[in-house]
């Protein structure tokens, strides 16, 4: 993988990849999605979620067997894998994947991933288009924080609502976090229904009157995002299911890969 090509202007950390999986590969994910089993979403607040892979307690995978449709078709993993990000990580592969659901005006706090993880997470997104930023603690003093999946800034900590680096995410691209970004960073989607842009890749955030630049927004394929994005204008969003792709790095020995713990 050629990742200077897949740099994100603006920082070291975070790379894109558009088209990461085709249309057709959408198409089929999303079918799979949808034929879930009811009882495998997790309903939150403002949101569902699946995990695939197993779950992690106290920073520990209990393993349970990867979906055909995250390791065979479409190989999503091997081709994770392939990339060469997770080369570093404790199985050279990511082995547990959240699935996000956000219908439109749904979104996700900032938050940091916590320690369960290796430093690395490629996320995969199906369906929609969104806009996704990072965020930075305002104090020097900020502890590392969160030790669950998706925990907001606790003890005090003061996020800086204007982002660091705020991203376009394509329906089928890949964003791949990694360093300090992931460690010392916090990232987050607004809930909004819509995303209103102005000429040359700037975005206006919902809760303030800030306008941030998009700073990838020259790597976007999809026509009809490419000319709202050179020339303003407004993007709907549908809804967009999220591949979260990470290795846990401690893996629980001795239980069996099929059967689910209770
Ligand atoms: O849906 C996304 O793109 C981000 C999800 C996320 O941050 C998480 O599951 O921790
Ligand atoms: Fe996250």
């Amino acid at each position: 993988m050629d990742w200077s090509q897949h740099l994100i202007p603006g920082s070291s950390e975070a790379f894109y990849i558009s088209d990461f999986i085709t249309a057709d590969e959408e198409q089929h994910l999303l079918r799979k999605i949808n034929e879930t089993p009811k009882q495998k979403w997790k309903i939150l607040a403002n949101r569902r979620l699946q995990l695939w892979g197993g779950e992690v307690l106290q920073n520990v995978l209990i393993r349970q067997e990867m979906p055909s449709f995250l390791n065979k078709y479409p190989d999503v993993i091997g081709r994770l894998k392939a990339t060469g990000a997770f080369a570093s990580s404790a199985h050279k592969s990511p082995n547990h994947v959240i699935l996000n659901e956000y219908l439109p005006g749904q979104g996700i706090m900032p938050h940091q991933d916590g320690p369960s993880y290796h430093p690395v997470v490629a996320t995969i997104s199906l369906g929609s288009h969104t806009v996704f930023h990072y965020y930075r603690y305002n104090s020097d003093d900020s502890l590392s924080s969160a030790d669950t999946t998706t925990s907001p800034a606790k003890g005090g900590q003061v996020i800086d609502s204007t982002p660091i680096l705020s991203v376009f995410l394509e329906p089928r691209s890949a964003i791949i976090t990694t360093g300090s970004l992931y460690t010392q960073h916090l990232h987050g989607i607004e809930e909004t229904r819509f995303d209103t842009f102005s000429a040359d890749g700037v975005v206006s955030l919902t809760n303030s009157p800030c306008k941030i630049p998009i700073a990838n927004w020259k790597m976007v394929r999809d026509e009809q995002a490419c000319m709202t994005l050179h020339e303003g204008g407004t993007l709907g969003r549908r809804a967009r299911y999220s591949l979260t792709c990470r290795d846990v790095e401690k893996v629980a020995s001795g239980h069996p890969l099929h059967k689910k713990r209770v």
